[in-house]
């Protein structure tokens, strides 16, 4: 597999102010990576490193094979495309507009905005002032933007901050268009919900260090978090509800017809073949621990280890 970003034991200081400690990552083509991590936890400093608008105060980081910040950069920054946590566009000319002027800017074929501005699904408003766009038309307008120029690597800061979860999907969905035609994606954010099924990878970050990094089931596996066993029935509520001695905990009832068990993951199987065997019990459905409990483990490793 292709590396497209290496940081080897990257550290970025600003003053007395260390943004990124001794950072290793590898990002493949291909993939999307999230960056998580709470506000100051260095996400944008990884981003502006890769984008060569800093230079690393130690390590070596290589992108495309090449020293972002180095002789290269603008040559390199040409397969790259950004969309900023804060994009502002002028408010008067129309979308259209907006991505021809970005478009020379560039110096980048204007011929692709049309089929641009479809892809992103701005289409029909392509005429239309850009003061008359809701949130996620902007952002969506914004992702094109970054898109000018067919880069190999898209750089999206905090790309769904503000917007409600249908324009979080739309804008995640093609994302993933994005990602299955080959393009990279590193796609920061502390908005968690939504985006788990668009990822392939994510790297937590806590206070400038890497806590964690891996797709969903090898965080899992590191985390060892507890998965939770849902039971659907029939249990009058004034019957006490049967146990299930390998669980090693109550099941809690839900209401009349579920109850739920907190299993560790290695005592999954033998509960499921007891549960299966188990008067009245006619669905089992399995809930895994979510992104967003990951992430509050892994993030709380923060605290008691007293990084800061
Ligand atoms: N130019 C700078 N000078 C001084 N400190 C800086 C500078 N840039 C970043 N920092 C500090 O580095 C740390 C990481 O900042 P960074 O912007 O990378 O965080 P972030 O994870 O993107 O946060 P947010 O979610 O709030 O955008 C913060 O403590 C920030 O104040």
């Amino acid at each position: 597999m292709n590396q497209i970003i290496t940081f080897d034991g990257v550290t970025k200081r600003h003053g007395d102010v260390t943004s990124l400690h001794a950072l290793d990552l590898e990002v493949h083509e291909g993939e999307v990576l999230a960056l998580l991590g709470h506000n100051g936890a260095g996400k944008t400093t990884t981003m502006k490193l890769i984008l060569g608008l800093i230079a690393p105060s130690e390590g070596d980081l290589q992108v495309f094979g090449t020293p972002p910040h180095g002789a290269e950069a603008d040559r390199l920054r040409q397969r790259l495309g950004f969309l900023p946590e804060n994009v502002g566009f002028y408010e008067q000319l129309s979308g259209r507009e907006v991505l021809d002027y970005f478009a020379r800017l560039k110096r980048v074929d204007r011929r692709q905005i049309d089929d641009l501005l479809e892809q992103v699904g701005l289409g029909e408003a392509s005429r239309r002032r850009v003061k008359t766009y809701s949130k996620g038309m902007r952002q969506r307008l914004g992702l094109a933007q970054a898109l000018l120029g067919e880069p190999q690597l898209l750089l999206l800061d905090e790309p769904t901050t503000g917007l409600d979860p249908a324009a979080t999907r739309d804008f995640y969905t093609t994302v993933k268009t994005l990602r299955d035609q080959g393009c990279t994606v590193l796609l920061s954010s502390h908005v968690l919900p939504g985006v788990e099924p668009y990822i392939d990878r994510a790297l937590i970050l806590g206070a400038g260090r890497r806590l964690a990094l891996g797709s969903l089931d090898e965080l899992r596996h590191q985390a060892e978090l507890p998965l939770t066993i849902r039971a659907k029935g029939d249990w009058p509520s004034n019957e006490p509800l049967f146990e299930i001695p390998e669980a090693r905990s109550t099941p809690q009832r839900l209401n009349g017809h579920a109850c739920e068990f907190r299993v560790h993951p290695s005592n999954k199987m033998a509960v499921l073949r007891r549960l299966t065997t188990t008067p009245g019990v006619e669905d089992i459905e399995l809930l895994p621990p979510t992104l967003e409990h990951l992430y509050a483990h892994f993030s709380s490793t923060v605290s008691s280890r007293g990084l800061s």
